[in-house]
């Protein structure tokens, strides 16, 4: 049986007024080329999946335009009104017989596989992918000829299942990892991001201290090694390496112990602290 073909609906802000919570994430880096980057890397895991037909992205900014263009996707204008407006809109663009996904364009570590296997969960069904926390959306798919009726927002999971949506359950990391904050781009850095988000992120001098707030507990620790497991608050496991610990200036770590974690550029844990400790 042949893949079905997707018309994936992706909307992307005008950059100056995207992504307001990573402002200043990374320090040298405009605003702008750091939101245009999550949007192109997205927007290249989309194109690159074999299951998309093709990509609507719904935006008045001129730079994703182009971009967007020059990937190959059908750039619309923005109709106003917000963001389940724009995805309104784009799904009312699709032809008669296409299914269609509405996906955020702020999915920088993107796998084409995991969209694809998750389009294919998704087959014949109202369907939804919840973020890495579980309480937003990351992608919400219909077959052809039924109403999108998206909900995006806070608390979109629970809006997209109280409105009869199916919740897709599958192990989809890069496609549930929707980065809102500086914490949520050093997961994605953790994962691997698309070369646009990369670049930036190698751009940035010295380790910086992405998510000096993230947190999580210690899932393995091994004292031969002086490494081990970490389980972050957002339910991801994240190792570190001897260097990491030997940075803490702890003697030892106990299974189940609180910790901060420091990441540098690439995603790498560079320091393991109690949250205490300054
Ligand atoms: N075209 C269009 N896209 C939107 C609009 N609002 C949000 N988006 C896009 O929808 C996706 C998810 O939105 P959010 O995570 O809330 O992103 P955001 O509004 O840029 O980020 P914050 O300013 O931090 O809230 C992103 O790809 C945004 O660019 C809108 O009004 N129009
Ligand atoms: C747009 C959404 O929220 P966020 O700003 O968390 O990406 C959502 O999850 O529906």
């Amino acid at each position: 049986m042949p893949e079905p073909s997707w018309t994936v609906v992706m909307p992307v802000k005008r950059l100056g007024a995207a992504k307001s919570r990573l402002r200043g994430a990374l320090p040298g880096v405009p605003h702008e080329e750091l939101a245009l980057a999550l949007a192109a890397d997205t927007l290249r895991a989309v194109r690159a999946c074999p299951a998309v037909a093709r990509v609507l992205v719904v935006t008045d900014d001129p730079r994703v335009g182009a971009a967007a263009t020059a990937a190959g996707a059908r750039v619309v204008a923005d109709p106003g009104g917000g963001l389940n407006a724009a995805f309104r809109h784009g799904a009312a663009l699709a032809g008669p017989g296409e299914a269609v996904a509405a996906l955020t364009a702020d999915l920088p570590a993107l796998r084409p596989a995991e969209l694809a296997a998750a389009l294919r969960a998704t087959e014949g069904v109202r369907g939804f992918v919840a973020d890495a926390p579980g309480g937003g959306t990351v992608l919400l798919a219909v077959p052809a000829g039924v109403p999108l009726a998206p909900r995006f927002g806070p608390g979109s999971a629970g809006a997209h299942a109280a409105g009869g949506a199916l919740p897709l359950v599958g192990d989809w990391p890069s496609l549930r990892r929707d980065v809102d904050t500086p914490p949520d781009l050093a997961a994605a850095a953790g994962l691997g991001v698309g070369p646009r988000t990369g670049a930036l992120l190698a751009r940035v001098a010295g380790p910086v201290r992405y998510g000096a707030g993230m947190q999580g507990t210690v899932a393995t620790y091994d004292a031969s090694t002086r490494s081990g497991v970490l389980l972050l608050d957002d339910g991801t496991e994240l190792a570190f390496p001897a260097r990491a610990f030997d940075a803490s200036g702890l003697r030892l770590l106990r299974l189940g112990q609180r910790v901060r974690v420091e990441r540098d550029a690439a995603g790498e844990v560079v320091r393991v602290t109690l949250p205490t400790m300054a």
